[in-house]
């Protein structure tokens, strides 16, 4: 399985469980692999035999500018179910990460991993 990583993407968005956190855009840092669905672009050198991850990356900055989660699990399945349906990857890894949330901790979130259903 070929896979491509886009690494600490800093994301501006809307996110958080109580009311006032959520009035604000905030930083989230996401770390993302995106299974590729064949390995024909290491063949082609071709950009449509792949997924863009400029693309990936612009689709990202959209959604979560439009969009405004309480919790960073819901974000995560939210990029997963998009990167899976509108790239036709078959597997998704993420992290989000917010950082300076809390005293004496970096950063905290949750890292899910999904893959396309099959019939
Ligand atoms: N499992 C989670 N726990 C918490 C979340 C979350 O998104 N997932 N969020 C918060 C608050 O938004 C916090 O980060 C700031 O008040 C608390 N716990």
């Amino acid at each position: 399985m070929d896979i491509i990583f886009l690494s600490e993407v800093k994301v501006q968005t809307h996110l958080g469980v109580p009311d006032w956190e959520r009035l604000t855009a905030q930083t989230i840092v996401l770390d993302i692999e995106i299974a590729m669905p064949d390995s024909g672009s290491c063949q082609t050198d071709d950009i449509t035999d792949t997924i863009d991850y400029g693309v990936v990356v612009a689709r990202i900055r959209e959604t979560l500018a439009e969009r405004s989660f309480k919790l960073v699990e819901a974000l995560a399945e939210h990029i997963c179910q998009l990167i899976l349906q509108e790239f036709n990857s078959p597997w998704v890894k993420i992290k989000v990460a917010k950082p300076g949330i809390l005293p004496g901790l970096k950063a905290l979130g949750v890292v899910i991993e999904r893959g396309r259903k099959t019939d």
